[in-house]
């Protein structure tokens, strides 16, 4: 397989990289390429960098990082100096996920310590009653667009509560980069895939085909074909990906079935 760096580079997303526009894919692709994210929470916190190394090696195209604060969700993780930190043992593209009260706070600590995309959760930024699907909030266009201007590329999170329209003022102004769609209540890896929940990636896939939409929590094997078939590419898994006796196969497995989605042009 192509190595981290080529991979990241064919897929337009090497560090710090704008994502490409969203009416310039390849023809006869409607969706951006798979993009399997491990999420870190699983690893072992005692040995991270040889941990993401050794993950990257098997196959995976990011590194998915979960930074809670302890008050937007009750767990507790890291913050930008582990980031930093990782940073000078990794090229691979760190995928931020900001489970925080006061994201825009964040910004600038993330972007010196060398994420990559920079997630915040939209009800962390606007209460979900104020916000609407025709017109952005003020406070949440304003924080993707610091986001890119800090070097980053900009992803909004969704609760598995949050209806998936509430951010499409924000795709259609042009803001982001990325929707992760939560399929588990935020604040610890390893629970239960929430089905119901993944069923908002497909009005995202259909109203904007080039756009990332990552599927989190819950996902692994057996989940994955559900996944894929609604239209997600960016996959995250944590204990799938980490608890597993081969982390390379489940890698693969993941990947084939965004694939195998993605050439059927399947959103369900
Ligand atoms: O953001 C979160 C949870 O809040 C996730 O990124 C989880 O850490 C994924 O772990 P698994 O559900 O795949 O074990
Ligand atoms: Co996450």
């Amino acid at each position: 397989m192509a190595s981290v760096t080529e991979s990241l580079a064919a897929n337009g997303n090497g560090a710090c990289a704008a994502a490409a526009p969203l009416d310039a894919l390849p023809a006869g692709r409607d969706r951006p390429a798979a993009l399997i994210s491990p999420s870190i929470l699983s690893a072992d916190f005692a040995t991270l960098a040889d941990e993401c190394k050794r993950i990257v090696d098997l196959g995976a195209d990011w590194l998915h990082i979960d930074v809670m604060d302890g008050h937007f969700v009750p767990n507790l993780t890291l913050g930008a100096p582990v980031v930093a930190c990782l940073r000078k043992h990794s090229k691979a593209f760190f995928d931020c996920h900001l489970m925080v009260s006061d994201p825009a706070a964040w910004v600038q600590d993330f972007a010196k310590a060398g994420a990559d995309m920079f997630t915040f959760h939209l009800e962390a930024v606007a209460d979900v009653a104020d916000l609407s699907a025709s017109s952005a909030h003020p406070a949440v266009a304003d924080l993707a667009k610091a986001v890119r201007a800090a070097g980053m590329q900009a992803g909004v999170a969704l609760k598995p509560s949050t209806p998936a329209e509430l951010v499409f003022p924000y795709i259609e102004a042009g803001l982001l980069d990325l929707v992760l769609v939560l399929t588990v209540n935020p604040g610890f890896g390893g629970q239960k895939f929430m089905e119901d929940a993944v069923s908002k990636c497909a009005p995202l896939r259909a109203k904007f085909p080039g756009l990332h939409i990552e599927v989190d929590g819950g996902v692994g094997p057996s989940t994955i074909d559900a996944v894929a078939a609604a239209g997600a590419n960016v996959i995250v898994a944590g204990s799938a990906v980490f608890g597993a006796e081969r982390p390379g196969e489940v890698i693969a497995t993941l990947r084939s079935s965004v694939e195998r989605a993605a050439a059927v042009g399947a959103v369900q």
